[in-house]
């Protein structure tokens, strides 16, 4: 039998004035699933994972997390499920580097306990995931943009939801710090936790999904296997731009022609 889906999306119509970025979409994140969302840009990706996350409310449609409407639950028992990474991540309030990490905790705190030494080794075992070992006291806004990413990542693996949405996770960062993230999500998933991931490199999408949406930017949308749908003629059609497939030491990459 399938596990439970984690998030399921239901004839979802998501529009901005002048323009339907999605009509009547349906998807459903199971653990162990690497969703990627592909399409152009101002195609609708952030507001769709916005949409998942219940920050942006749909035109119709409906979001449920493990089988509640999303709408219908409290954000405290949302955070302690679902998390977010969003596309640019401001920093609200001075705080050093362990600080930030540590406000991913508070979903799971009681109002009359602060963070407790296990709080505290799960966000340093985080920090030390992303590569950021000696960064633990600096101010967080005298980071690099790719120091600053990971310290997001850390933040949302601080808080350790059973689905992660990510919004271009890969921003800022070099390569070798993009398999390294890319690298945990999958473990992640591995471990039973449902990823959703916006991502502009289709290599990427198809060496790290599992399943793929793609949105067209005209309401139009297709989802499935990421093997399937990551091909040629389709890319073409959704970047607007001819795409050719080459096999490569590492699988199947695409290139522009
Ligand atoms: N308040 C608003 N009023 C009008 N249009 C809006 C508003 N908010 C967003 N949009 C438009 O909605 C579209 C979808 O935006 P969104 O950020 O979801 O796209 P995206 O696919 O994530 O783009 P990108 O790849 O550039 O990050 C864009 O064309 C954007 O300009």
């Amino acid at each position: 039998m399938s596990p439970a889906p984690l998030l399921t999306a239901e004839e979802l119509t998501l529009s901005v004035p002048g323009k339907t970025l999605c009509r009547d979409l349906d998807m459903e994140v199971a653990p162990g699933e690497r969703w990627t969302i592909l399409g152009p840009n101002g195609a609708g990706k952030t507001t769709l994972l916005l949409t998942l996350a219940g920050l942006h409310p749909p035109d119709t449609g409906r979001v449920y997390l493990d089988g509640q409407l999303l709408s219908d639950l409290p954000r405290r028992k949302v955070a302690k499920r679902l998390g977010i990474l969003p596309q640019e991540s401001r920093d609200p309030f001075p705080a050093t580097v362990l600080e930030t990490a540590l406000l991913g905790r508070h979903p799971h705190l009681s109002p009359w306990r602060g963070e407790g030494p296990q709080d505290r080794s799960r966000a340093i075992e985080a920090l030390h995931s992303v590569d950021l070992d000696g960064f633990l006291e600096r101010d967080a806004a005298s980071l690099s943009g790719g120091e600053r990413r990971r310290l997001a990542v850390a933040t949302l693996l601080t808080q350790d939801p059973q689905l992660l949405l990510l919004d271009e996770p890969t921003n800022h960062l070099d390569l070798r710090h993009q398999i390294a993230i890319l690298d945990q999500q999958r473990r992640l998933s591995e471990n039973g936790r449902g990823i959703v991931m916006v991502l502009h490199d289709p290599n990427l999408a198809a060496r790290y999904a599992t399943h793929a949406l793609l949105l067209f930017g005209d309401g139009h949308w297709e989802a499935g296997s990421a093997e399937e749908l990551l091909e040629e003629q389709r890319l073409s059609t959704l970047y607007g731009y001819p795409v050719a497939a080459v096999e490569g030491p590492a699988g199947r990459a695409f290139l522009p022609r």
